[in-house]
């Protein structure tokens, strides 16, 4: 992390790229115990399926009531959608995904050089890895996130720039580079575990060519479909948090496939790391809506989110207050 915040980790696993290339079983400790172990294809999702289209959200006519209006469903319904419209030229997303992959296909010892344990044993936030995460402004637009965050306010009943302007000189956006190599068991390993996002907001590219995230609603995992050229933005748990439970963080998990390798991009918004994330006052009311999450500083909760996922709960649970 920018703020030099560096964990201690007990046992530093293989890197999965590494081993994937080397095995054809799944070792034992990818595997999800009997009782977790994943359907490999979600259920479909509904029509119409969450798209957006950010052009017509921006625009001052009648267009964009209409498409705040199913923004406002989207997000009831699943906390995520696909944004098309964005203006963000096609070439330049598949260059993205290629430099992604381009970097996955480096020899390791040059990887390495970029390594997210300091001294071989302190893992930091940033750097390649297990989890890794580099931290570079400006990949994908901040124009697009704050037009997305504007609406989201508009929603709430807030000023349109309330949740923009808390992002000063010193909020964070953390750029992670995920690659799922092909696994010989999809039924029996995640690519991702389910968990939901510590950011504010989160706007990621992924693979137009192999489909593998999914949402949870309701209990039933949905296969997130591909559209090619889309966005996939979701509200994070700092959202959750200051819209006092109004607007949920989606609980989403990626499978692996036998087949192909899958790669993307997920940017993640965050405040500053010294800021407090707490339920905005306007959405408080201690008659009809009770504080539902207790103040938490950004980084402390960034940091829960590494120590829970690890265990395979939620940070937000954390920080639920439970109204009797
Ligand atoms: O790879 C994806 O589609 C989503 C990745 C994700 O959920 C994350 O990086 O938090
Ligand atoms: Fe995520």
């Amino acid at each position: 992390m920018a703020d030099g915040h560096q964990w201690k980790i007990v046992k530093i696993p293989p890197i999965v790229q590494e081993l994937a290339a080397g095995v054809r079983e799944a070792p034992s400790q990818y595997m999800v115990r009997e009782k977790d172990r994943p359907a490999v294809t979600g259920s479909d999702m509904p029509e119409p399926i969450p798209i957006i289209d950010l052009s017509r959200l921006s625009a001052s006519d009648d267009n964009s009531a209409s498409e705040l209006a199913k923004l406002r469903s989207t997000l009831e319904d699943w906390g995520l959608f696909l944004a098309i419209g964005h203006g963000m030229e096609p070439s330049f997303l598949g260059e993205v995904i290629n430099v992604t992959r381009g970097f996955y296909e480096l020899p390791l010892e040059e990887k390495q050089k970029y390594s997210n344990l300091v001294n071989g044993k302190d893992f930091r936030i940033e750097g390649y890895g297990n989890d890794m995460v580099v931290s570079e402004k400006q990949i994908l637009d901040w124009e697009i996130t704050s037009l997305v965050l504007n609406k989201l306010a508009k929603l709430l009943g807030l000023s349109e720039g309330y949740f923009v302007d808390m992002f000063d000189e010193k909020a964070m956006t953390y750029a992670r580079f995920n690659y799922y190599p092909r696994c010989p068991r999809p039924d029996h390993v995640f690519g991702l575990k389910p968990h939901s996002d510590a950011s504010v907001i989160t706007i990621a590219s992924i693979d137009d060519s192999v489909s593998g995230l999914q949402v949870l609603r309701q209990g039933v995992w949905y296969d997130v479909p591909i559209v090619p050229n889309a966005l996939l933005i979701n509200v994070g748990d700092g959202i959750e948090i200051m819209s006092n439970g109004l607007l949920k963080s989606p609980v989403h998990r990626v499978m692996t496939n036998a087949e192909r390798e899958r790669v993307s991009l997920a940017m993640f918004y965050t405040l500053d790391p010294e800021k407090e994330l707490q339920p905005v006052p306007e959405l408080v009311d201690d008659e009809k809506r009770p504080r539902q999450y207790a103040k938490v500083k950004t980084k402390d909760y960034v940091m829960g989110l590494f120590e829970t996922f690890a265990r395979g709960t939620r940070v937000i649970d954390t920080v639920k207050i439970s109204i009797i």
